[in-house]
């Protein structure tokens, strides 16, 4: 049994933290903070959780009481990481960070793209980008973790086999992504209102979101050199998902992409690659640490489109933060992520 600490407990990753390692077998949550919320009962501000944690509380964050767990996640917004992950790490605990804080290579690229200095450029060198699709044996033996973004996670996923075998234009490549409202986090911010948010959609960061160097990033590791990618995210009426349509140019004939999906996934738990002609529904997904997928070629042109959708707070953050912890303290991959997904 490993302790683990969480920074940011009240926010939507922190929550879903919590609910997923209620089911975990070999980590117990011995630390979790909140500045605002400090001194409440975790299950006082999320009933859901009545009966799992009834003796944790929120506390004001404590760098002696988080150096004492064996893993911290931070749930935090951007820049929080930056200023206690390396004092964790020195005092031998490592560190997941569902933030973007150690996400870019490049501390240039994070600040221009982050709007301010990066604040732990020293730790960028050993900090390991958890996708396990990609680097699996790096995040096993890694003490820093930058859990991916819920829209790189989808667009990545679903371009990563066209990409990988050479058979898409890497110049011109489309990500046309849908997400749920609480991909903006729980802060109170009037585009996530009800009045807002639901009865509508719409396209933001057009001219350019900050996951865009993100997803540039990991799909030029896999290409093996730069692409080029146009990626416009939406915000749509749902609580929880993203539905990424992705589209690339074919550069010949590539053989049977029904199969090529299949056997680049075949080995991965949280990877579904559905049948030939499936459209995959956010709500399949909705609680579960999975990427469904589904690959097509329309009217067999030279366009080829994915599908692919993940629960944001899941597969997209927290569900994905733990299975790097799963994979780092060697544990069963799927430990605390094996529960289906709920439908309606
Ligand atoms: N929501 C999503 O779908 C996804 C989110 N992420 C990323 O995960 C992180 C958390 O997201 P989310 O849960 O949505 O965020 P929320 O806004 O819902 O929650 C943020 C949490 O961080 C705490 N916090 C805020 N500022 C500080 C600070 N300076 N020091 C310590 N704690 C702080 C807040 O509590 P308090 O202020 O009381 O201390 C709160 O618990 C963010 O970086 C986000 O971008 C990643 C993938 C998907
Ligand atoms: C709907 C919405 O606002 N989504 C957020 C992205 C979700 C997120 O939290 O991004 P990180 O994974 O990089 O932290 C946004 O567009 O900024």
């Amino acid at each position: 049994m490993i302790k683990v600490g969480i920074v940011g407990g009240t926010g939507y990753t922190g929550v879903e933290l919590l609910r997923l390692l209620a089911r975990h077998p070999e980590v117990e949550v011995d630390a979790i903070t909140s500045r605002s919320e400090a001194g409440l009962g975790v299950a006082e501000l999320y009933p859901n959780l009545r009966g799992h944690y009834d003796e944790l509380r929120f506390s004001e964050p404590d760098p002696e009481r988080l150096a004492r767990c064996d893993a911290v996640f931070f749930a935090t917004p951007h820049g929080v990481a930056h200023a206690l992950a390396g004092d964790l790490l020195e005092r031998g605990t490592r560190v997941i960070d569902l933030s973007a804080d150690f996400r870019l290579r490049d501390a240039g690229v994070w600040a221009d793209w982050y709007g301010q200095p990066h604040g732990a450029p020293g730790l960028l060198e050993e900090a390991v980008y958890g996708l396990p699709e990609v680097s699996r044996d790096q995040i096993r033996q890694a003490r820093l973790i930058a859990v991916p973004g819920c829209y790189p996670t989808a667009v990545q996923l679903g371009f990563l086999p066209l990409l990988e075998a050479g058979l898409i234009d890497a110049d011109h490549l489309i990500a046309d992504c849908k997400s749920g409202v609480t991909g903006a986090g729980r802060g109170a911010k009037v585009p996530s209102l009800l009045a807002e948010a639901s009865e509508s959609m719409k396209a933001y960061g057009a001219s350019g979101h900050r996951h865009l160097p993100e997803i540039r990033q990991g799909l030029g590791d896999a290409a093996g050199g730069e692409v080029g990618l146009t990626f416009v995210p939406h915000l749509t009426p749902m609580i929880r998902g993203i539905h990424a349509t992705l589209y690339g140019r074919l550069t010949g004939e590539p053989g049977d992409l029904q199969r090529l999906f299949e056997d680049r996934f075949a080995n991965e738990p949280f990877v579904d690659v559905m049948p030939a002609g499936s459209h995959p529904e956010t709500r399949s997904v909705k609680g579960a640490n999975l990427c469904r997928i589904a690959v097509h070629r329309p009217g067999n042109s030279d366009t080829v489109v994915v599908l692919a959708v993940i629960d944001n707070l899941v597969k997209g953050a927290s569900g994905q933060a733990i299975h790097a912890l799963n994979l780092m303290f060697g544990f069963d991959e799927t430990a605390g992520l094996d529960a289906p997904a709920m439908m309606p």
